[in-house]
């Protein structure tokens, strides 16, 4: 960003900035510069392309320069611009939580979908983070009494701040999945639905930069899946009440090793794939 400070306009900056995050190995160098720069105007992205000859003050300048330098060091866009949309909730995301994903927004839907008609529901969410499973579901059916946990004292934070900010009446407190008693939501739940780590810590170098070097560990890694998995079974089969449904996000990799496990506990259990065809979600029930 050396030009003269009046030569930078919306086209301008977007080719110069397209160009210099593409030589950083930036993933989608144009839609980070379109993000960051509509963030900085706030204006939406597609309104940049009917302003390219808007030019930028200095004041704009000051504000787009040091989120330029942050993305051009892999930071993700939402931590830079403190939030994300998810399904019909505005949630604010810093370190201390993992960026919601788009696979995450399918399993709400698909819960939304299968309980459309059905009021009271308790619903408990296990690994909450930012907290847009709950919220998500509690703005969508408000009859729904909702919560989720979470080990980290972070997460919980966040978690109710964007509980508040949303307007969404949902608690949240923190609870070690691994460790039951740390629990005090007490149920029964007709549903529990979670979003567990699932990443084995080997496969860390599989993973973008912005996502391993910027998105909380704790969040991401767990090297005994099976344990993971047996520990929310186990919860689980205490907590639900009868015909009450397991909602669980998995790595593809995995999904048959964990339709195993919840075979061998005697639950009746089936896949779901993402919008890739991806196997990614478990539906289950006890038997
Ligand atoms: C993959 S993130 C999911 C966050 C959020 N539900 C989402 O889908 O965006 C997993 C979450 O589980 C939490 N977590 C990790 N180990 C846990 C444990 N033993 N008990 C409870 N929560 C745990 C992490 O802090 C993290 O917030």
């Amino acid at each position: 960003m050396s030009k003269k400070v009046e030569e930078w306009t919306v086209l301008s900056m977007l080719e110069w900035a397209t160009d210099f995050f593409e030589n950083k190995d930036i993933p989608d160098p144009r839609h980070s510069i379109e993000w960051l720069l509509a963030e900085t105007l706030e204006i939406k992205r597609l309104d940049l392309y009917l302003k390219f000859d808007r030019p930028l003050s200095p004041q704009e300048l000051d504000t787009l320069r040091p989120m330029v330098k942050r993305r051009a060091q892999h930071e993700p866009l939402q931590y830079i611009v403190g939030y994300t949309d998810f399904i019909n909730a505005h949630i604010s995301v810093n370190e201390q939580v993992l960026i919601p994903r788009i696979e995450t927004e399918q399993l709400v839907e698909i819960i939304l979908d299968e309980h459309q008609s059905e009021e009271d529901l308790s619903v408990l969410d296990i690994g909450t983070g930012s907290g847009c499973i709950p919220i998500a579901l509690k703005m969508e059916q408000t009859s729904w009494e909702v919560s989720g946990i979470d080990i980290s004292e972070g997460a919980i934070h966040t978690a109710r701040n964007n509980a508040e900010q949303n307007d969404a009446d949902v608690s949240f407190t923190k609870g070690d999945i691994l460790n039951p008693n740390s629990i005090i939501e007490n149920g029964p739940f007709n549903i529990i639905v979670s979003n567990p780590p699932y990443v084995k810590p080997g496969e860390k170098d599989i993973l973008q930069q912005q996502v391993k070097d910027y998105e909380p560990a704790e969040a991401l890694f767990f090297g005994d899946l099976e344990k993971m998995y047996n520990s929310i079974i186990e919860f689980a089969s205490q907590k639900l009440t009868e015909n009450g449904y397991l909602y669980l996000e998995l790595h593809e990799k995995y999904s048959q090793e964990i339709l195993a496990i919840f075979d061998e506990q005697n639950w009746s259990a089936r896949i779901e794939n993402d919008y890739d065809k991806k196997p990614r979600f478990i539906i289950a029930q006890q038997r």
